[in-house]
């Protein structure tokens, strides 16, 4: 039972200072003389209640009706399988890579669906491609559970880093050194936040995960509280803003405002990067109403940009059809649906998909390609790949237009 639920008061992180001694031979001598460092002790929070003022409060449940909406607009009319998982997969699509962009991880639409495609090319697009594949995992074992476990968040972290070239070894795996947000690359002098030692992490994550799983938390209070003290925690080496702001759309599953999409909220909080850190810091302080707030405002943002995404989308199919006019069973008529399911597809997968000959199948190519509807990718004469360029598009647009919603 709620103690109080007008509690607007959230406690402080305390600090405890902590002997420092620098592994590294490098950096300065300032930092090399550092021999102590102040490390946060955030809340232990699975207990605490939080209730935002009014005008936040109204912030967050404009939010939720604006998400379901966009839930439900990605559901309607859909069929069971092939319509609404592919929306859903390009909603991924959308956050991971605003998540990435967040760490100043970009990469073009094209570089993004080589890396789809299997390139391994450019590690900026296949990071975007592993923080989707972590974004997906994440959302749907927790949706499966219907809880959070931190082998899921674990999982997840594995997921974004098991190919990074210099992170692989810590995939995987609550770090086990002290870590800090800004200020020297060598030593914590001068950081904005140094989280807590190592050995209090599993502990904090035990605790997180706890609070998470409760169903008597407003959901976006949960959201925005669950995320800053994930990012006060810093439980990976690397990754952490990531796999927090997928934590952020596994909480909106979990409580059922989301059953099918997943709204870009990390464009939101790219626009407002720095109130996003800043928020943080108001939260280590005892403050949690900023961050609630601002996720309050990007998710509404998101939501209702997505909705126009959504539309145009879904009517891709029927626009390409009326447009091409394909015999009904050919392969022209089976790739519009095939592209659509599936943005970036190989040669191969084209052509088991389009259901015809290979002949058959390399004139529907041709036809679409003609129509401006796909390009191929590679420019190769081999291992050909294309992609529905136009819908990936979109997936910039929806960035471009959260972003000005948030301005
Ligand atoms: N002042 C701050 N206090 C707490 N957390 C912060 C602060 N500034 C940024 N963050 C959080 O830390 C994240 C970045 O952390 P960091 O620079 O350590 O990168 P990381 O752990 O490598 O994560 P990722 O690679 O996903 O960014 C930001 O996205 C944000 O969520």
């Amino acid at each position: 039972m709620h103690a109080d639920i007008t509690n607007t008061a959230w406690p402080p992180h305390q600090v405890e200072t902590l002997p420092w001694r620098q592994q590294i031979r490098s950096g300065t001598r300032e930092d090399r003389e550092l021999s102590s460092v102040d490390a946060t002790i955030p809340p232990l929070i699975r207990t605490l209640d939080y209730m935002p003022p009014l005008a936040v409060l109204l912030e967050t449940e404009k939010a939720l009706l604006a998400v379901a909406q966009a839930d439900t607009d990605a559901q309607a009319g859909t069929d069971a399988e092939g319509h609404s998982a592919a929306l859903s997969r390009f909603m991924v699509r959308s956050e991971s890579v605003a998540s990435s962009k967040i760490e100043h991880i970009s990469a073009s639409a094209l570089d993004y669906a080589q890396a789809v495609a299997g390139n391994r090319g450019n590690a900026s697009a296949m990071s975007i491609v592993a923080a989707s594949a972590a974004l997906h995992e994440l959302i749907t074992t927790v949706e499966q559970h219907g809880r959070f476990e931190l082998e899921h968040i674990i999982s997840a972290h594995r997921a974004l880093m098991l190919d990074d070239p210099s992170e692989a070894s810590y995939a995987g795996r609550l770090r086990d050194m002290q870590n800090w947000i800004g200020g020297s690359d060598y030593s914590p002098r001068d950081a904005l936040h140094v989280p807590p030692a190592p050995e209090r992490v599993a502990e904090l994550m035990t605790d997180l995960v706890a609070y998470l799983n409760r169903d008597d938390v407003p959901v976006m209070v949960q959201a925005a509280i669950g995320h800053a003290q994930f990012e006060s925690i810093h439980a990976f080496t690397d990754g952490n803003g990531r796999i927090g702001r997928a934590m952020v759309s596994a909480v909106l599953r979990r409580r059922g405002v989301t059953r099918n999409a997943v709204v870009p909220l990390a464009s939101g909080l790219l626009a407002r990067r720095e109130d996003y850190f800043a928020s943080l810091g108001a939260y280590r302080r005892g403050d949690p109403a900023p961050v609630v707030s601002l996720f309050a405002r990007s998710a509404r943002a998101a939501a209702e940009c997505s909705r126009g995404t959504i539309a145009r989308l879904k009517a891709l199919p029927d626009v390409w059809a009326a447009e091409l006019r394909p015999r009904a069973g050919s392969a022209a008529a089976a790739l519009i649906q095939a592209f659509y399911d599936h943005p970036v597809m190989s040669a191969a997968e084209i052509e088991a998909r389009s259901g015809s000959a290979a002949s058959q199948a390399y004139r529907a190519i041709d036809q679409l390609t003609r129509a401006g509807y796909i390009q191929e990718i590679t420019g190769r004469k081999k291992n050909r790949v294309w992609a529905a360029s136009e819908a990936l598009a979109e997936l910039d647009d929806l960035d471009r237009r959260i972003q000005a919603a948030m301005a």
